[in-house]
C-alpha cells in the first residue's frame, strides 16, 4: 500500500460527474505533478485528499487511514485561494500556525520569507498576488508533513519567480515525504516531478515516472499536455 491509495474514487456535484472512477496509488518520495486542462477535477481530487471534501465514494486513504483528523495531521495544504486573513502580518501568521500545527518549524518559515524578500510586518492586504502566494507556500512548506498537496502555488507569479519558487521548493522539500502539486504550467515545472499523473474530466489519462513517460513518448510532459488537450479555440 502507498502512502496515497485512492480505488474507485467517484465525485459528484449536484448531477456532475466529476471524478470518474479514479485509481492511483502512490509512494512516499517522490514529488507528483497533477496535470490537467480547467475543470478537470483537480483540486476537486486534491480536496478529498486534504480532507476538505467528504462526500464522495470510492476509498481513499492516507497513510492507511481515510481523510479525517489523523490525515489532516500529516497533510500540509496549500489551497488554491488564500485562507489568511487580510490583516495577518508574516509574523502573525507564524505564529498562527505554530499554534496550530505541532510539525510547524518556525525557524524554516521565517528563512523562507526572508529568501523570499518579503517584510515579516506587512499585512496581506497588502501584498500582491504573487507576495502572498510566497508566504503561503513558505508556511505550507515548513511543516515536517509526510503529505504535501500544493493546489496550483504559481499561478500568481512571474515566469523567473517561477523557477525561483521551484529551486525553493526543491531545496525544502523532505526526501521522505510525498509532495503533489496540481498545475498547467507544465513547461515551467515538469524539471522537478518524478511522477506525473494526468487527469482529463474526471479520468486517469496517465499516471507513471516522468522519466518512463519522456521515454515511451519520445515527448516531453509540456508536448504530451498539449497533444492530448489540443482544443480548437478560435480567436
Ligand atoms: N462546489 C462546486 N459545486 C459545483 N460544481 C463544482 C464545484 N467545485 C467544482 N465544481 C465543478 O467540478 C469540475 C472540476 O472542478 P475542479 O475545481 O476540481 O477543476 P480543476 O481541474 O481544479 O480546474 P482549474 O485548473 O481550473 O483550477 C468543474 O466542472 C467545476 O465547475
Amino acid at each position: 500500500m502507498g502512502i496515497i491509495d485512492v480505488q474507485n474514487l467517484n465525485k459528484t456535484y449536484a448531477n456532475k460527474l466529476v471524478l470518474n472512477n479514479l485509481s492511483l496509488s502512490l509512494g512516499s518520495g517522490q514529488i507528483v505533478g497533477l496535470l490537467g486542462p480547467n475543470g478537470c477535477g483537480k483540486s476537486t481530487l486534491i480536496k478529498i485528499l486534504a480532507g476538505v471534501i467528504s462526500d464522495y465514494d470510492g476509498n481513499v486513504f492516507i497513510d492507511g487511514q481515510t481523510p479525517g483528523i489523523y490525515t489532516k495531521s500529516i497533510v500540509s495544504y496549500l489551497p488554491e485561494k488564500t485562507y489568511l486573513s487580510k490583516w495577518m502580518r508574516p509574523v502573525d501568521a507564524v505564529a498562527y500556525f505554530s499554534d496550530f500545527y505541532a510539525d510547524f518549524d518556525k525557524v524554516k518559515a521565517m528563512d523562507m520569507i526572508q529568501q523570499f524578500r518579503l517584510d515579516p510586518m506587512q499585512p496581506t492586504k497588502n501584498m500582491s498576488k504573487g507576495m502572498q502566494e510566497k508566504l503561503q507556500l513558505s508556511l505550507v512548506m515548513s511543516r515536517r508533513s509526510k503529505v504535501l498537496i500544493l493546489d496550483e502555488p504559481l499561478g500568481g507569479v512571474d515566469p523567473a519567480t517561477r523557477s525561483a519558487i521551484l529551486d525553493m521548493i526543491l531545496r525544502n522539500y523532505l526526501e521522505e515525504s510525498i509532495l503533489i502539486m496540481a498545475t498547467h504550467l507544465v513547461q515551467d515545472v515538469e524539471r522537478i516531478f518524478n511522477y506525473a499523473i494526468l487527469l482529463g474530466y474526471g479520468e486517469l489519462i496517465l499516471a507513471g515516472e516522468t522519466d518512463d513517460i519522456r521515454r515511451e513518448y519520445g515527448k516531453s510532459l509540456d508536448e504530451i499536455f498539449r497533444e492530448v488537450f489540443a482544443c480548437s479555440i478560435s480567436l
